[in-house]
Order: C-alpha cells, then structure tokens, then sequence
C-alpha cells in the first residue's frame, strides 16, 4: 500500500516582490514500510516537503496524500499528526510543558490497568536512550537539544507511530551515540513495517534507506544509495 503520495506538485514562498520557488511538477510515491533518505542543497526546501507532508504548510498546486487521504481536508492537525506521526526536527512535536516521560504516557490514563505496566516501558525506553532519573522528569522545554531529540525518538518507540518524519536527525546527536541511535531506529521501523522520511546530506545514513533522492531543479531525482559527494 501506499503510504505517501505527492502529485504534481508546485510550493513557493513570496517574500514582498520576490519568489522563492522550491518544488515544481514534483512527484514522489513512498510505500508503507519503506525507508527513504532525501538529501539537497541548503535552502532547496527538504524541512518544507516533510512538513508539506506533515499538513504543516499547503502546496500552491498539487496533492499531497498520507495514508490516501488528501492532508488539506485533515481536521485537527495536531491530534492526526501526534497519533500518526514521528517528527524529529528543531521544533519538536512533543508538548513543551510536560516532561519527557509524560509525553510518552499521555496516550493513556493514569487508573488505567495497564498504566503500570505503561509507564514502565517508558522508563526503560528513556533509560535504554541515556535518560537519567532527573532529566525524564524535567519538562521538554527544560531539556538540551539533544535530550529533545532523544525524547522525541522515545515516543516513537513507545507509541509506534505509521510515519516517522526526521529533518536532519543526527544534527544534535554526534558520533557514534547518533549512528547508534539511528540505526535502533530503523530497526524498530522496519519490525513495524513503518514508513520513515529522512532529510539529511549525511552520506553515511543514504545506504541504510531503500531509496536515495535529491532536490534538484525543484524536483526529487533518484540516486545512488551509495552517492559519496553532495
Ligand atoms: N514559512 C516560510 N515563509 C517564507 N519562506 C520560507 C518559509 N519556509 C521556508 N522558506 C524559505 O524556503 C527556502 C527553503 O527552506 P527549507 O528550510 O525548506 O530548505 P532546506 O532545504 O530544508 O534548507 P536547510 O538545508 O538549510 O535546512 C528557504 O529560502 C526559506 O527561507
């Protein structure tokens, strides 16, 4: 089935007199379960395509279907995207003010049976991701950036979310701690059959996607899993 469908589509921005234009007759299609890595130049429009994906921002002309539904007639946003997507990016989709392990836990009431057991399993996946006690009782907004990231991924792992969308994932999470963590990542998104879209020009992460595409002319061309030079 297909998970991510992007038809014809036309998006640019108009600063005053000036046009900025990102994607013209752009089309895409994405399997579920499938791993693609998008890679381009600065200011080519990577974070705008996932967050045209995530409903965050309309294209001027042109469909854009998640899970075969047209994101423009999607009615509470941010409730579709916290229920069916993981976004890591700098704005971070997590509630702000509320802590990391909250935010894992909000899915499920604190008398429920299963809340225990619940709770549980987001302690041992903020441990597992380097969380100490302290910091997955601080509020998101209190956490560095890499510790939004990490809380971020954790609720992927917890909530296991169709589509994880990541703008430059390893940006704030170096070495080989990032390469790590990634790589748990796609492992779990490949186990549930879980659609991921990766912008970054990191030539390391290309071959662990199915496909590798590049903005280029304002559309996405297919390339080499193995492109060693942006
Ligand atoms: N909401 C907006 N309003 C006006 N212009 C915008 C908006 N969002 C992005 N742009 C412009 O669109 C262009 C592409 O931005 P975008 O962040 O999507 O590119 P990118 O490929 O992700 O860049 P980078 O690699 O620097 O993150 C930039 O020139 C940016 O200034």
């Amino acid at each position: 089935m297909i998970a991510i469908k992007l038809t014809n589509i036309l998006k640019r921005f108009i600063h005053g007199s000036e046009t900025t234009l990102l994607f013209k007759d752009l089309n895409l299609s994405v399997n579920e379960g499938e791993v693609v890595v998008i890679s381009g130049d600065e200011g080519t429009g990577k974070s705008t395509l996932l967050r045209m994906i995530a409903a965050m921002t309309p294209p001027n002309k042109g469909i854009v279907q998640v899970f075969g539904e047209d994101v423009v007639t999607i009615k509470k946003r941010s409730d579709w995207r916290m229920k069916n997507i993981g976004y890591i990016n700098d704005e971070g989709l997590l509630m702000p003010f509320l802590t990391a392990k909250q935010n894992l836990l909000m899915d499920i009431k604190e008398d429920s049976p299963k809340y225990i057991e619940q709770e549980q399993k987001a302690i041992n996946i903020l441990t597992q991701l380097g969380f100490s006690t302290e910091n997955f009782n601080d509020t998101i907004e209190g956490l560095d950036d890499k510790h939004q990231v990490l809380a971020t991924i954790a609720r992927i792992l917890m909530t296991g979310p169709k589509l994880i969308l990541a703008d430059e994932p390893l940006k704030s999470l170096q070495g080989s701690e990032g390469a790590g963590i990634l790589e748990e990542l796609l492992t779990f998104a490949k186990q549930n059959d879980t659609t991921v879209i990766i912008c970054t020009n990191d030539p390391a992460i290309f071959p662990q996607a199915d496909r590798h595409y590049k903005v280029e002319n304002n559309k996405l061309i297919e390339k080499s899993k193995q492109e060693p030079v942006l």
